[in-house]
């Protein structure tokens, strides 16, 4: 039987929540509660979250319940993610996370419109679907994946679609962190309007 999702966004299909650091970006190494929404077309072939694809492995929940579950942390930050979570209408969720005085990030492809009051959001574009220039308008920060050299090229395209204060990151892929981070390193000390990021957790082994 197919999931049926709610459009009101107060129940959402939830591949996993849990509580560490944010690993990644101008948010890094602070405490934050993971949402991640099970749900993505967008087809990355170096996606490290494979698993949360498909939505209807992902049981739908109440929104309400897992606003609970991240008031319990004594961080105040929620980041969502997926899957791709603005595939959904996220309201409900950020309107009550907010009511309990817990900021909410969103880690977005873009490729959907966008929903929810944010108060960071960081945008990671794909090749494989284009972002919506109202979710590039509204990003706090522009997180470009770099898996071959010519990435940066197309890192500035995209700098072009955001806001001026929006912050620009360079993130070496995992599979290719050996060879991309000095890249990434060069191209930042050239140009230091970027700044690198890292997928710390995995050095750290935490989720
Ligand atoms: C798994 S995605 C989920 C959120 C959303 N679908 C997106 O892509 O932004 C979370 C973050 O991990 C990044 N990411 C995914 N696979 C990666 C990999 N193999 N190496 C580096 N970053 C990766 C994405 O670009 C995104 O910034
Ligand atoms: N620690 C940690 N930081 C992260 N930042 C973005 C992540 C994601 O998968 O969206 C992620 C993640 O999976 N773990
Ligand atoms: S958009 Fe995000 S979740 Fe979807 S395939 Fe790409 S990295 Fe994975
Ligand atoms: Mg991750």
């Amino acid at each position: 039987m197919a999931h049926v999702i709610p459009a009101d966004g107060t129940q959402l299909p939830l591949m996993e929540e849990f509580y560490t650091i944010q690993g990644e970006g101008y948010n890094s190494g602070k405490a934050a509660y993971f949402i991640r929404l099970g749900g993505c077309d967008v087809g990355c072939p170096w996606c490290d979250v494979k698993e949360s694809w498909d939505a209807e492995q992902h049981p739908l929940t109440s929104a309400d319940t897992i606003v609970s579950h991240a008031a319990q942390y004594p961080a105040k930050n929620v980041v969502v993610t997926g899957g791709e979570p603005l595939i959904y209408n996220l309201d409900y969720l950020t309107t009550t996370l907010q009511n309990q005085q817990i900021r909410t990030f969103i880690e977005t492809s873009g490729a959907y419109p966008l929903s929810g009051q944010w108060d960071w959001i960081c945008l990671s574009p794909k090749k494989f679907k284009a972002p919506m220039p109202e979710v590039a308008a509204a990003a706090h920060e522009l997180k470009v994946i770099v898996f071959n050299k010519s990435d940066f090229a197309w890192a500035e395209q995209h700098a072009k679609t955001v806001s001026p204060g929006c912050k620009l990151f360079l993130q070496p892929e995992w599979s290719r962190v050996k060879e991309m981070t000095p890249l990434i390193v060069d191209y930042v000390m050239n140009n230091p309007q970027w700044e690198v990021s890292l997928q710390t957790h995995k050095y750290m082994d935490i989720p």
